[in-house]
C-alpha cells in the first residue's frame, strides 16, 4: 500500500437538468464538464468501463459505493493493443462516485484513480448521494447534466444528435493477427476485448475506420463493433451494412453493431428510459429457458416487434424483456445487444465468437 498525501476538500457539484444539485467534492482535473448522466451498477472493473469508448459524451455515476481501492494499471501496449484498458485513453466526460480511495493496494496498481483522472483531464466528483441520484435516473430516465467545480458558464450537451463515433474511430485501417481467415471490423469504438477475442481464435483482423469505403477489401467475415451514441445519427454505416446483408457477408455485430445491422435490415430502434449498465444483465435465449448473465452498456434497443420477416429475436432481456439479439432465419447474420467480450463482467457469452467463425 503505498502512501499518499490527503489532497484538501475541493466543493464542485452536479446539476441535472431538471433542475436538481447534488453537491460533493471534486478530484480529479478540476475543470466543468456536461454530457448524459448514466449510471452502473457493476462492483469492479472501473479501469476497463471507463476506458470503454461507448461512454464518450456521458457523465457515469458508480452506484458500486466505493471505487479507486485497488488503484489503476499502467498503460501498457503489446501488439497495440492496451494490455488493461478497454481503449488507449479515459472515454467518459466525467464520473461520479460516493467514495473514492486515495491510497490503493494492487499488484498491478500503478496510481491512483484521482491520479488517472488528473493525467487525462477528467474530472470526478465524489462524497455524492449516488442512491439517491440513481433512484432520479432510474424514475425520470436518463438525465442532462453537468459537474461544476467554478463560476465558468457550461452548456448542457446532449450527445444524441451527435456524431460521437467520428471522434473515437480509429483513424486509419490497422490489421492484426496471422489466422488465414481475414475479418475486417469495422471500428465504431471499438473495445479492445473484441479484437483479442477474435485474435484468440487464429484469425487476422483488419481493423477500419466506421466510415471507411470497405468495397476493395478482401475479407471472410465482418463485425460492426460497440460504439457511442445514438445509432440513427449513422446513416452511412447503415448504407454499409445494407451492403453486406445484399451480399451475404457472414456478419457479427455488437451493441451499436446490433443497432446499425437491425436499422439496415429495417427495424428501429428506441430510447430505454435509463439504459443497461453493468455486468449482471440476465438474457434468455428466445425460445428456451437457457439464460446467460451479461455485461452490458446501451441505451437504445431494438424493437422487436419491427424485425422484419427472416429475422428472429436471438436473446431478450430478462429486467425488462428488451431485444438483446437477432439472428437471420437462413444466412449468416447475427448480432448481440449485451457484450461478449464482456471486461469488464462474466464471460458466459464468448461462444457468440465461435459460432460466427464457424459461419465465417
Ligand atoms: N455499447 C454500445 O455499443 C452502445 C450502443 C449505443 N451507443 C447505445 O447506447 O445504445
Amino acid at each position: 500500500m503505498k502512501d499518499r498525501k490527503i489532497t484538501p476538500k475541493r466543493k464542485a457539484k452536479l446539476v441535472l437538468k431538471n433542475g436538481k444539485v447534488f453537491e460533493g467534492f471534486l478530484f480529479g482535473s478540476r475543470r466543468n464538464a456536461a454530457g448524459e448522466v448514466v449510471f452502473n451498477t457493476g462492483m469492479m472493473g472501473y479501469p476497463e468501463t471507463m476506458t470503454d469508448p461507448s461512454y464518450k459524451g456521458q457523465i457515469l455515476v458508480f452506484t458500486y459505493p466505493l471505487v479507486g481501492n485497488y488503484g489503476v494499471p499502467q498503460l501498457n501496449d503489446s501488439d497495440d493493443l492496451p494490455l488493461f484498458f478497454e481503449s488507449q485513453k479515459i472515454q467518459v466526460e466525467a464520473i461520479v462516485v460516493s467514495e473514492h480511495s486515495e491510497k490503493y493496494s494492487h499488484w498491478n496498481g500503478y496510481q491512483s484513480l484521482d491520479e488517472w483522472l488528473k493525467a487525462y483531464d477528467i474530472p470526478g466528483l465524489y462524497g455524492v448521494d449516488t442512491r439517491g441520484l440513481t433512484k432520479i435516473l432510474r424514475e425520470q430516465g436518463t438525465l442532462l447534466g453537468k459537474i461544476i467545480t467554478d463560476n465558468k458558464p457550461v452548456d448542457y450537451y446532449d450527445p444524441d444528435t451527435d456524431n460521437l463515433i467520428s471522434k473515437v474511430t480509429i483513424s486509419q485501417k490497422y490489421e492484426y493477427g496471422s489466422g488465414k481467415k481475414r475479418i475486417l471490423l469495422v471500428d465504431c469504438g471499438c473495445k479492445k476485448s473484441i479484437i483479442t477475442n477474435l485474435l484468440d481464435r487464429d484469425v487476422r483482423v483488419l481493423r477500419v475506420p466506421y466510415d471507411y469505403d470497405i468495397s476493395n477489401e478482401d475479407f471472410d467475415g465482418v463485425v460492426l463493433s460497440n460504439g457511442p451514441g445514438n445509432p440513427v445519427v449513422y446513416k452511412k454505416l447503415v448504407e454499409t451494412a445494407r451492403k453486406l446483408i445484399q451480399k451475404q457477408v457472414p456478419t457479427l455485430g455488437i451493441c451499436m453493431g446490433h443497432q446499425i445491422l437491425a436499422l439496415a435490415a429495417g427495424a428501429k430502434t428506441y430510447k430505454l428510459k435509463y439504459g443497461h449498465r453493468s455486468q449482471n444483465q440476465p438474457v434468455k435465449v428466445v425460445g428456451s429457458n437457457k439464460c446467460y448473465v451479461t455485461s452490458q452498456n446501451h441505451s437504445f434497443a431494438v424493437d422487436t416487434k419491427t424485425l422484419p420477416k427472416g429475422w428472429m429475436p436471438w436473446f431478450e432481456n430478462l429486467n425488462d424483456y428488451s431485444n438483446e439479439g437477432m439472428i437471420h432465419e437462413k444466412l449468416p447474420f447475427r448480432s448481440v445487444q449485451f457484450h461478449p467480450e464482456a471486461t469488464p463482467g462474466p464471460v458466459d457469452t464468448e461462444f457468440i465468437f465461435d459460432e460466427f467463425l464457424k459461419d465465417v
